[in-house]
């Protein structure tokens, strides 16, 4: 997918702004609090329906405004022109849009603009809970393979019922209850299967990126499964069962799961400095963006917000054109354009200023 016109409405302290975006490399430059963040964050909107720097999707409707849009004009990856849009107003109300038609289904519209996003916070997919790892893994899980989402929310229903079962202290063992709990072992080692292949796949392109970004450490990516690696999931739950009880939810299954990232033998953190950390982030996600366009021959849109904090310019570049090469279309945004100097080399970018909310293209 291709974005080839955006238009947003009262989103943040942007009025209306429509932008014809470079199909390869757009550069959204301007001083603090010009608007750059806010372009970005409303394109996030499209491919994942929330924002990423707050919850309250009220903050992000224009003051005095009743409500935000972002329409898209794009070509997908059958060269068809899909008409894509998202709104929200202050009630928990939002609408999204394909080729006018309006649908509540939010997977509908997100499962067409597969994104990404790069931020100086993108290290808490590696400092961050394991749930930032689950959620990246879904992530490509989701726009490779259809069934992915219905598995989860069925796994994420009997999860559920387990544990109002436990919080009412019943016998998990009684024959009553042996349809929720085989189920629930059915579609947890299902989930299990789908996140170990899949990272099975990724660990070698990560590897190759990680040597490129960071040659002096070696990496390794393993994925935890969520309970105890010898053993069945069916037998952790019996051994977990008083503990379960009391606890009052289930301690063992993919909901726990965790990837874990190693440099030269120990956790990440533990090693790499913050630029590292960013560079290892990168190097996820260039495997992520890879390993989607192989497995789907689709593009794929890539979002970088403030990409000159904490990487130095041989980075910025080296991610920039491993993006570009993967014919993925790339947002930027930088504060100065001595932030992104090698940028002259591309033939196809487009850039943009921003000031006061308003956009011109340079
Ligand atoms: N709901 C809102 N309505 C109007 N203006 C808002 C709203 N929310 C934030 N703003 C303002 O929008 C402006 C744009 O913020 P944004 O974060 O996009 O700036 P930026 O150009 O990315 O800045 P920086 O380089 O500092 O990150 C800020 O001045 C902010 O105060």
């Amino acid at each position: 997918m291709k974005l080839d016109r955006v238009q947003l409405t009262n989103f943040r302290n942007i009025e209306s702004v429509s932008i014809v975006p470079s199909s390869s490399l757009s550069v959204i430059r301007g001083v603090n609090g010009s608007g750059k963040s806010s372009i970005i964050e409303a394109l996030y909107y499209l491919g994942f329906g929330r924002s990423f720097r707050t919850a309250k999707h009220t903050s992000v409707i224009r003051h005095q405004e009743s409500g935000f849009s972002v329409f898209a004009s794009c070509t997908n990856d059958a060269n068809e022109n899909v008409k894509l849009g998202f709104q929200r107003d202050r009630g928990d109300g939002f609408v999204c849009s394909i080729n006018g038609k309006h649908s509540k289904k939010l997977a509908e519209l997100v499962s067409l603009v597969p994104t990404q996003l790069f931020t100086p916070q993108s290290t808490d997919l590696i400092i961050g809970s394991p749930s930032e790892r689950r959620k990246f893994c879904d992530w490509g899980l989701f726009h490779v393979e259809h069934e992915f989402q219905k598995l989860a929310i069925l796994y994420t229903k009997f999860l559920k019922h387990r544990n109002a079962l436990l919080k009412q202290q019943a016998d998990l063992r009684k024959a009553e209850h042996l349809y929720w709990e085989q189920s629930f072992i059915a579609h947890a080692e299902d989930l299990t299967n789908k996140r170990q292949t899949y990272i099975e796949q990724l660990t070698p392109i990560f590897v190759r990126y990680a040597k490129e970004f960071l040659p002096e450490f070696e990496f390794s990516l393993n994925y935890y499964k969520g309970w105890e690696k010898d053993a069945s999931l069916a037998e952790s739950l019996v051994k977990k069962s008083e503990y379960d009880v009391k606890m009052g939810h289930t301690t063992s299954g993919p909901h726990k799961a965790d990837i874990r990232l190693r440099v030269n033998g120990v956790n990440a953190q533990e090693l790499l400095s913050r630029g590292q950390l960013r560079m290892a982030v990168a190097a996820l996600q260039m495997a992520q963006t890879e390993l989607f366009t192989l497995l789907t021959q689709r593009k794929s849109i890539f979002l970088l917000d403030d990409v000159g904090a904490e990487l130095d310019a041989d980075k910025r570049e080296r991610f920039i054109d491993g993006l570009l090469c993967m014919d993925t279309q790339v947002f930027v945004t930088a504060i100065e354009s001595s932030q992104l100097e090698f940028i002259q080399k591309y033939n196809e970018k487009k850039m943009f200023h921003v000031e006061h909310g308003s956009v011109k293209e340079e």
